[in-house]
């Protein structure tokens, strides 16, 4: 892999994220990959439905995130992500290419789980009796690390802003720590790097990059639970940052005692210091929640009350909640209606057809319900086949469950074949973008939707 054309990519990308609102980078910029720099010309791959689309609209921010980076006689061309490159592109450039587009198949793939997103500050977060105490506890951390408390552990459902906060404290330290180091992980990048450590005889690497900081923040401690290996090299992890004062913070979706498979002593660990939860928010929360996200992405509403339907029906996962609001989007753009409580109760109505509360299904659910629909086997959602058919029905399966469970990226990724977290967050983004520019799309999903939503849908019907 190209590491110097990937790490260019990743600070444009940086640059992009702060330059246009979250929902257009979501849909539009995300899905974007550099292809090769060829003098000046630096190639953006981008997937053959939207490429128009981006080219004219985006050219400009493309062109001057990419000056920012690489220098102002930078030019940009976006090109298809699957046709071959010109002539006089790098070859390892193209190796690159290939790398980005193809689901990552080595352990070392996991950069992307490990950086920031710049937009998940303290500021950006809305507080409410749910989440006050984490939020509090994460914001003493982020100003006086190893001091407030130590570890801090927050647990709580999915799509609670576990990961926000986490985010958070590294955005503070970075901006406001005089150089002290943090690092965040999941513990599927750790339990990939450990992997891949072990493979390639570099445990020592492996172990600076995880002791040598002065906060190290950890996601979704609860995937410890039955890899007895990976336990034992985060134990002494834990143990040696611990012992030399650093900052450790831990998310999981339990209480440490509930960890039932974990073992005794770094159940203990967890224990020692702050333990608290995040609770999903009351009715005005989500209206702050959802009113920040609209002023933020600058999405125009015909009434000023047009969200409040979305507020009321979808109370207990945020990341749910900024899931339909994205819709009503998509549904707005390609229909050019007004965004107005009639709107949105339509799209809702969709969603969550005659339910004041989406219905939870199994991830074996949505897949035999999109494989049904699109004519393609169970098996092949779980297959490497990439073939147009079956990478779309994949991705359709994957975004609906993200929006129609409470499983986290990796237990997705598990359940399509043993896929990582980026890919299910790549796919999910394909989908969504695929909805907002094309009709028969968002029908489609639609309409999934609504039979997964109606209270026959378990299997048999
Ligand atoms: N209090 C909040 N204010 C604003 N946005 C929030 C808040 N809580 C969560 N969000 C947003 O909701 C989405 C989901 O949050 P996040 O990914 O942090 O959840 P999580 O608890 O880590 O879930 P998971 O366990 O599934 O990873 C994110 O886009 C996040 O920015």
């Amino acid at each position: 892999m190209h590491t110097q054309l990937e790490h260019t990519w990743s600070q444009i990308q940086a640059e992009l994220r702060r330059s246009v609102t979250d929902s257009t980078y979501h849909l539009w910029l995300a899905p974007l990959r550099a292809r090769a720099l060829h003098g000046q010309a630096l190639l953006i791959g981008a997937p053959d439905e939207i490429r128009t689309w981006v080219a004219d609209r985006f050219s400009r921010v493309l062109q001057s995130s990419a000056a920012a980076i690489l220098g102002p006689a930078t030019t940009v061309e976006v090109v298809s992500l699957d046709d071959p490159l010109p002539d006089g592109a790098e070859p390892a450039a193209a190796e690159a290419a290939q790398a980005a587009s193809a689901p990552p198949r080595r352990p070392t793939a996991a950069n992307a789980d490990e950086s920031f997103n710049p937009k998940y500050t303290f500021d950006q977060f809305v507080i409410g009796d749910g989440n006050r105490l984490a939020h509090a506890a994460a914001l003493a951390v982020a100003e006086l690390p190893g001091q407030a408390y130590n570890p801090l552990f927050i647990y709580g459902p999915p799509g609670l802003g576990k990961t926000h906060l986490l985010h958070a404290i590294a955005n503070y330290v970075r901006e406001y720590g005089d150089g002290l180091t943090v690092r965040y992980t999941t513990i599927e990048a750790f339990t990939n790097r450990f992997i891949h450590a072990l493979h390639s005889s570099n445990v020592e690497e492996f172990k600076r990059r995880y002791r040598d900081t002065d906060i190290l923040l950890i996601d979704d401690v609860q995937f410890l639970e039955s890899k007895a290996k990976t336990e034992e090299e985060f134990f002494h992890t834990f143990n040696a940052l611990y012992e030399t004062g650093s900052q450790l913070v831990v998310t999981c979706d339990r209480m440490p005692r509930d960890m039932n498979a974990l073992a005794d002593r770094l159940r203990e660990r967890f224990e020692s210091g702050l333990v608290t939860d995040i609770r999903p928010p009351d009715l005005a929360t989500r209206m702050t929640i959802l009113r920040k996200r609209v002023q933020h992405d600058g999405v125009s509403l015909a009434e000023p009350d047009a969200i409040e339907p979305i507020a009321d029906r979808i109370t207990s996962n945020i990341r749910a909640l900024q899931g339909a609001l994205i819709r009503v989007v998509a549904f707005h753009s390609l229909t050019g209606r007004p965004i107005d409580k009639a709107l949105v109760t339509h799209v809702l109505d969709g969603l969550y057809p005659g339910s004041s509360q989406p219905r939870r299904r199994t991830l074996t659910e949505i897949q035999e319900a999109t494989c049904e629909r699109l004519g393609v086997s169970p098996e092949a959602l779980r297959s490497p086949d990439r073939s147009a058919r079956v990478a779309w029905a994949r991705q359709v399966a994957m975004y609906l469950s993200r929006e129609l469970t409470d499983e986290t990226l990796p237990s997705i990724g598990r359940a399509f074949g043993g896929r990582n977290h980026t890919t299910v967050l790549h796919a999910c983004r394909r989908a969504s973008e695929r909805m907002a520019a094309d009709a028969e799309a968002f029908e489609l999903v639609q309409g999934l939707t609504a039979r997964l939503q109606e209270p026959d849908a378990d299997r048999g019907s």
